[in-house]
């Protein structure tokens, strides 16, 4: 369903110096870097799995899920997505994604919840009868019922998570690119959220990926974790298999992904186990 393949993406950024002599010089000659965000990476998702994708501040996640929902170009290699070529088809592939930055909002500010759903409706041409149901649906699964009148800037950082997950499946997609979804939210809104994507993934077979920095998030719901370091894909794999590669107390150090010897995991946590993967793979 999903074929990502050699992708690359560098971002050139100008080079500054501290000091108003630099910023003066800057205005007639500027020097850039090339930031390489994205390495060579490569992986598939088959329809239906729930795929954790981590990494430490930088590594590449948010511009690997802007890649793969046609927001961004890559500077070369291949993704194919439901047979769409998400930077080139944008406007039909986008009828069957959904996304959520959690750092940024699909939802009009100023107007009451339910009239971005309209207008989400109008530019996804959502048939009504499929819109109504979707909407109460997602209202009752999602608790939104006092929220849908609500003004967006009036709602809390958990309530409007919880529009915001409403939002982009009113147009019922088959993938969900969910980008720290949990982000700010309190543990009551986490677990609903969880416990959401739960639902959808099993009753509607959505394929979701998913990035976080709560690993909590990632034992709840992941199948399968990609970890990405500095632009690489550094490992692809199940959770309970990475827990015991790389439990912190097992000793010896296990970097290839092709090594199998099972250390025991014990109790250790997962935030315990992906640091511990971090420092073996010198990407903090
Ligand atoms: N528009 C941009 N212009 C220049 N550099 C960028 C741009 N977007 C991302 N980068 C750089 O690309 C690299 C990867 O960034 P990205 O946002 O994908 O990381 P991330 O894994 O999502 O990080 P975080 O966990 O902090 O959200 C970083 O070095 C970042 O500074």
């Amino acid at each position: 369903m999903i074929t990502v393949s050699g992708i690359n993406k560098s971002f050139k950024v100008a080079k500054r110096t501290a000091g108003v002599g630099s910023a003066f010089k800057s205005l007639f000659r500027r020097e850039y870097t090339e930031v390489a965000a994205l390495n060579d990476i490569t992986f598939s998702i088959p329809q239906g799995e729930i795929v954790g994708y981590i990494g430490p501040n930088g590594a590449g996640k948010s511009t690997t899920i802007k890649v793969m929902s046609g927001i961004l170009v890559p500077d070369s290699g291949i993704c194919t997505i439901m047979g769409y070529t998400p930077w080139l088809d944008r406007v039909k592939y986008v009828k069957h994604i959904g996304v959520v930055f959690g750092q940024r909002s699909q939802l009009w500010w100023d107007v009451p919840v339910i009239d971005s759903f309209e207008l989400l409706r109008d530019i996804y041409d959502v048939p009504e009868a499929e819109y109504r149901s979707n909407v109460a649906l997602l209202t009752e699964t999602l608790d939104l019922g006092a929220l849908l009148g609500t003004p967006v800037r009036q709602l809390s950082l958990g309530q409007r998570m919880r529009c915001e997950l409403a939002a982009s499946l009113l147009h019922s997609p088959r993938i969900l690119f969910l980008d720290e979804p949990t982000i700010g939210l309190d543990a009551v809104s986490k677990l609903a959220v969880r416990e959401f994507i739960k639902v959808i993934n099993k009753e509607r077979g959505v394929t979701v990926i998913l990035t976080t920095h709560d690993m909590n998030d990632i034992e709840a719901l992941a199948q399968r974790i990609l970890l990405i370091g500095k632009g690489r894909l550094l490992y692809d794999g199940g959770v309970e298999e990475l827990r015991g590669r790389f439990a912190p107390d097992s000793g010896s150090v296990r970097s290839g992904v092709a090594e199998v010897e099972q250390a025991p995991a014990s109790a250790t946590s997962i935030e315990e186990v992906i640091v511990q993967m971090y420092k073996e793979y010198q990407i903090t």
